[in-house]
């Protein structure tokens, strides 16, 4: 793989020509998919029990957005908490669930994640040797990761000041590695002045964005980013994020090799799993509770 010199305009991006057939098999056949009747894609529906599979009701901060997405394991089966309560220590396998049309969904998304996943690994590689630890540094430490892959689908909306694709929100996991189509609409928040910043459609490109985990583990030298979506008036937009995090028995603190006496650790310890948990059941309907954020376990 080659990062581009994109990187040294935009960090966010990374060139990765050789995806591109990839990209383009996935993407038809999410198209496909989405494009069947309503009672279809909901054979395949998440519900309370199974997390996994078609869901056209994602609520971002209460909101409701415009979108439909299919999700899926990287590793299927994968173990998660059963509950967000902190006392629960029961665990619970959570497996993918795949539509019978079209016919090649599955094994295209599953050998999509399989190549993004080692994307994935040369990211967390950087990321470690960005803050000078050694490569692999990370990497024992997602052994049994609990990633998964969402595929997104924004219909046009003619009036797309009155919505929004995805509400703003930051990624819990350490970090994202986002694939989209031409059509664009994905925006960061600037952080000196609030504003929305497009970011540039780069054919090809992937996009990263750091999240929730590697702010903690980098003792706020990283911070996730905010993003939202909006929609395009006319076309259609399709984007899949790999959302790559640590296994849920991850007790995520700063990073010992970061901290010392000038830099002490600015966040106490906490359960990734746990986290998780209380994170992906929270879009899952409105909830009258307030959404666990890393800032509840700030120490200052
Ligand atoms: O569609 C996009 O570009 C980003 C989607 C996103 O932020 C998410 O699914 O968490
Ligand atoms: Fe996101």
């Amino acid at each position: 793989m080659e990062f581009s010199t994109m990187s040294e305009i935009d960090p966010a991006f990374i060139q990765a020509p050789e995806y591109r057939p990839k990209l383009k098999r996935i993407k038809k056949t999410s198209k496909e998919f989405f494009d069947l009747p309503l009672e279809e894609k909901k054979l395949a529906k998440r519900d309370e029990v199974n997390p996994l599979g078609y869901h056209d009701s994602e609520h971002t901060k209460n909101v409701r957005d415009w979108k439909e997405l299919f999700d899926f394991l990287a590793k299927d089966p994968t173990f998660v908490p059963t509950s967000h309560e902190s006392d629960d220590p029961q665990l619970r396998t959570i497996r993918n669930q795949w539509p019978a049309h079209p016919p090649e969904f599955r094994d295209v998304c599953e050998e999509y994640a399989g190549e993004v996943e080692k994307l994935a690994y040369k990211m967390l590689e950087l990321i470690s040797l960005s803050i000078g630890l050694p490569g692999d540094h990370l990497h024992s430490c997602f052994k049994y990761h609990i990633s998964f892959l969402r595929v997104n689908h924004y219909p046009a909306y003619p009036f797309p000041e009155l919505v929004l694709g995805a509400g703003r929100h930051k990624d819990a996991s350490a970090f994202t590695v986002l694939a989209q189509d031409e059509v664009g609409g994905l925006e960061v928040r600037r952080k000196s002045d609030g504003a929305w910043i497009s970011i540039k459609l780069v054919p090809g490109a992937f996009i990263t964005n750091l999240g929730d985990a590697t702010q903690v583990w980098s003792n706020d030298r990283y911070e996730s980013a905010e993003h939202r979506v909006v929609v395009n008036f006319e076309k259609e937009r399709f984007s899949i994020p790999f959302f790559f995090y640590p296994p849920h028995f991850v007790m995520l603190k700063p990073l010992e090799e970061l901290v010392n006496e000038q830099n002490p650790a600015r966040y106490r310890e906490f359960n990734l799993g746990k986290f998780y948990v209380s994170k992906n059941r929270s879009d899952f309907k409105k909830r009258e509770v307030e959404y666990v954020q890393i800032y509840h376990f700030r120490i200052f």
